[in-house]
């Protein structure tokens, strides 16, 4: 396995200062450098320990480095790309975080000298919070992590990326940045575009009075509207083609429920929603290939404070590794459902043992999650 010893992120707000600190935890790089425009970003970066120096320009920080990562916005690249790339060694690899793939390869290739060479990325995890003190070590471990390897790449630079990838306790995942931005179309900037749309659907009807009613539905299906505008901004018109595409499909959806709802065809409608749930019932089923697959228990537990760490510390008092955790729902005054995904079948054993004969007696078993078993 390649390590490496030395490398720069540009960038250091909420996913780049996570990346540090996830690779300082690794203990594999000895050196990481950070560049931000903020410079009071770059002094809370280090000392949280996100980075270990601090550049004072484009130009020291990505000297004599193995890997740049860039982690700024979107909207930033090209200025980045223009100044770093008469700066770098033939030897560096470059590569990013950002969300959109497509028009960052071709900017990569439009700008970056022909002998560099560069991988697209992007981690699978994040928040709506941004700016370095919302980063965290933990923000990558079991995420996917897409990597967008160009015609030029090399295997010899995929397999170093990958490795820096697996440090971070990530899921290397490698797609064309096509492919990459037809996936996250559909599972993040549309979910993403619901959630805004959802949120100020209400001020159409005078509704945002109601918001202290909101319940877990509203508050789970649109957490992720308070991210920065700005960021999102970004994201949509530079995956504009397959954002509109998957637009097209919503808009399809929405048409035929509305119409199954106005001829109150009630075989429809189930239809519909029975789909609906079959398909978000297989969350967060692992029904790829790509991650080792998880043995799971369903625990019923009372609703109140403490219950979840009761929960985890006994289990990681027993040294039982938490690979998943999900709560299905909680409700003041009623029983919350919380599903825990483990890594092999001996833990789930162990644990359903454990729990059941101690202070959580309606733990139940589940089949491997990526197999048909799993009820
Ligand atoms: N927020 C999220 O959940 C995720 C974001 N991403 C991608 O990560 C990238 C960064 O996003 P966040 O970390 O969330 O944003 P952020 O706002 O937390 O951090 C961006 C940092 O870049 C700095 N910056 C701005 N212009 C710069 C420049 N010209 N040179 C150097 N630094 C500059 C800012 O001062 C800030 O510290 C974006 O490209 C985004 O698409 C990817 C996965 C998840
Ligand atoms: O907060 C969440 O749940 C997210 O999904 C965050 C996120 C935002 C942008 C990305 O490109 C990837 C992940």
């Amino acid at each position: 396995m390649y390590h490496f010893n030395e490398i720069t992120i540009i960038g250091m707000g909420l996913i780049g200062g996570s990346i540090g600190l996830a690779l300082k935890k690794s203990g594999k790089i000895k050196k990481i450098t950070g560049y931000d425009v903020s410079k009071d970003s770059l002094i809370e970066a280090r000392e949280i320990g996100a980075i270990d120096c601090i550049a004072d320009d484009l130009k020291k920080a990505v000297l004599m480095t193995e890997v740049i990562i860039i982690a700024a916005p979107l909207g930033q690249y090209e200025s980045i790309l223009k100044e770093i790339s008469p700066l770098l060694n033939a030897d560096v690899i470059v590569t990013d975080v950002g969300s959109v793939k497509g028009f960052i390869s071709s900017m990569f290739q439009k700008y970056l000298p022909k002998n560099i060479q560069f991988i697209g990325g992007h981690p699978m995890a994040g928040s709506e919070k941004d700016g370095i003190k919302a980063a965290r070590s933990s923000m990558y471990e079991n995420a996917y992590y897409f990597l967008t390897p160009s015609e030029n790449t090399t295997q010899n630079t995929i397999e170093k990326i990958k490795t820096l990838v697996t440090e971070m306790k990530a899921y290397p995942i490698i797609v064309t940045p096509q492919e990459h931005d037809k996936i996250v179309a559909m599972i993040s900037h549309i979910p993403h575009l619901t959630a805004a749309m959802l949120v100020i659907s209400l001020s159409l009807c005078d509704g945002t009075k109601y918001l202290p009613f909101a319940g877990g539905g509203f508050r789970d299906s649109t957490r992720i509207a308070s991210g920065n505008p700005e960021m999102w901004k970004d994201i949509f018109l530079y995956n504009k083609t397959e954002v509109l595409r998957s637009i097209e499909g919503l808009q399809k959806n929405l048409s035929n429920f509305k119409y199954a709802l106005y001829t109150e065809k009630e075989d429809e409608i189930l239809e519909i929603l029975g789909e609906a749930k079959r398909t978000r019932d297989k969350i967060p089923g692992r029904f790829t290939d790509y991650m080792p697959p998880l043995h799971e228990i369903v625990i019923d537990v009372e609703d109140k404070p403490g219950i979840l760490g009761n929960l985890t510390r006994i289990l990681g008092e027993n040294n039982i590794n938490i690979k998943d955790i999900e709560i299905l729902h909680a409700r003041e005054g009623e029983k919350g459902v919380v599903k825990i995904g483990l890594e092999s079948e001996d833990d789930r054993i162990k644990a359903k043992e454990i729990l059941k004969r101690g202070r959580f007696p309606f733990t139940y078993e589940r089949g491997v999650v990526n197999n048909v078993k799993g009820k």
